[in-house]
């Protein structure tokens, strides 16, 4: 008996060739930044073409709806239809026909939800200065006490973080009122169209589940946490001004809700309470192995404290972003490796753009060129 085409079957990996098409609607404050380094990561290890923003912009075209120009080579596809590609995970606001026209029919649509209780306390810290609900009032309690009173919701675009962003960045209205047949009928859209929706609360489940849906390798879906704050930076609301964040963010809330339950319900179904417990194991097992690899002190580091200007975040707001210097002294495969796992964001969207647009100009990453 050939025991190769038996491994997959003992390991209850599902049987297939592993899934190349994938979108992921990155949405906001969400754990999303560590998704899509998975998926750069992916995409790199197996030569895949990714759906990257155009010319000098670092996401597609958000918080405008998406339109498939905002994507780069888009139009120079063979007889007058755009080009399409095999990754898709920069942020942007979801609307499906023009997503349609850059990926392949057969994509695996999914994103990423969080408690808007938490997502609500880390976008207030990270766009205080920018979203003009937010820019008047000192903190986030102070905001949920009163909302109307910094709140204007004719701003449409420029308040989306600042009220049900995952609606938003699902091409949702964010302010309509959260009647229960407007949010069932949505969240039918959303089931219609997404494979899966991950949560950030059960990050490791979920990558186990995304693992099994996809028929990934284990280290594929191995990450370290990115774009993480310093404790310093992150405010520890009570569990009043909690509830008051799921109010104001009603939509968000019923949606968070709802595919939460229906995550763990088919974890059990796909998985079973078992493979479960073991795959999760599993992954954080090698996690753990690639942090005493890979990462200096084994933690996260504030950007004074990262030595490679190539490796330190994008900083915002008054959120003190981390990111991690790695261990000195790895050889060359292994430091091509770790240095993929914590490179950030901007400096991995210009590196995969400079691979697949040798011909053009590179893109600019502003807080690298001080
Ligand atoms: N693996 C994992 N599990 C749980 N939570 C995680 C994980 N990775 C990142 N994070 C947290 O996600 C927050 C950053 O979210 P995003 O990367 O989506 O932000 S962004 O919109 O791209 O700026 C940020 O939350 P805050 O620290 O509360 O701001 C990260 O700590």
């Amino acid at each position: 008996m050939d025991m190769e085409l038996l491994l997959p079957l003992l390991s209850g990996q599902a049987e297939g060739p592993p899934v190349t098409n994938v979108m992921f609607l990155k949405t906001h404050k969400t754990a999303s930044s560590t998704v899509l380094n998975i998926l750069y990561r992916f995409a790199e290890k197996h030569n895949l073409s990714t759906a990257l923003p155009a010319g000098g912009r670092v996401h597609l075209g958000y918080p405008w709806l998406f339109l498939a120009r905002y994507v780069e080579g888009a139009e120079e596809g063979s007889t007058g239809t755009p080009r399409r590609f095999n990754i898709m995970c920069n942020h942007l606001r979801f609307n499906l026909p023009e997503v349609q026209k850059v990926m392949p029919e057969d994509t695996f649509y999914f994103s990423i939800l969080r408690d808007p209780g938490y997502q609500l306390e880390s976008s207030f810290t990270y766009y205080k200065g920018y979203v003009p609900a937010f820019r008047h009032v000192k903190t986030l309690q102070a905001f949920l006490e009163s909302p109307e009173r910094f709140y204007n919701d004719s701003l449409v675009v420029s308040n989306a973080y600042a009220r049900n962003n995952m609606w938003f960045d699902l091409g949702f209205d964010h302010n309509a009122p959260p009647d229960e047949g407007y949010v069932r009928a949505r969240i039918a859209d959303v089931e219609q169209r997404f494979q899966l929706m991950l949560i950030a609360e059960h990050f490791d489940e979920s990558m186990v589940l995304l693992r099994h849906l996809l028929r990934w390798s284990l280290d594929d879906v191995v990450a370290f946490r990115l774009n993480s704050r310093s404790a310093r930076t992150v405010a520890h609301l009570p569990p009043e001004s909690r509830e008051l964040a799921r109010r104001w963010c009603a939509l968000d809330w019923r949606l968070y809700d709802h595919f939460n339950r229906t995550l763990w319900a088919r974890l059990h179904a796909e998985l079973g309470p078992r493979r479960l417990r073991s795959d999760v194991a599993r992954l954080r097992a090698r996690r753990q192995e690639l942090t005493e690899l890979c990462l200096q002190d084994g933690a996260p580091q504030n950007q004074a404290q990262i030595t490679d200007r190539l490796l330190r975040p994008f900083q915002s707001g008054e959120a003190d972003i981390l990111g991690y210097n790695l261990r000195p002294g790895l050889d060359n495969a292994t430091l091509r490796m770790c240095r993929r796992m914590v490179m950030p964001e901007l400096q991995y969207m210009a590196h995969l753009y400079a691979l697949q647009f040798p011909e053009k100009p590179r893109k600019a990453i502003p807080l690298l060129e001080e």
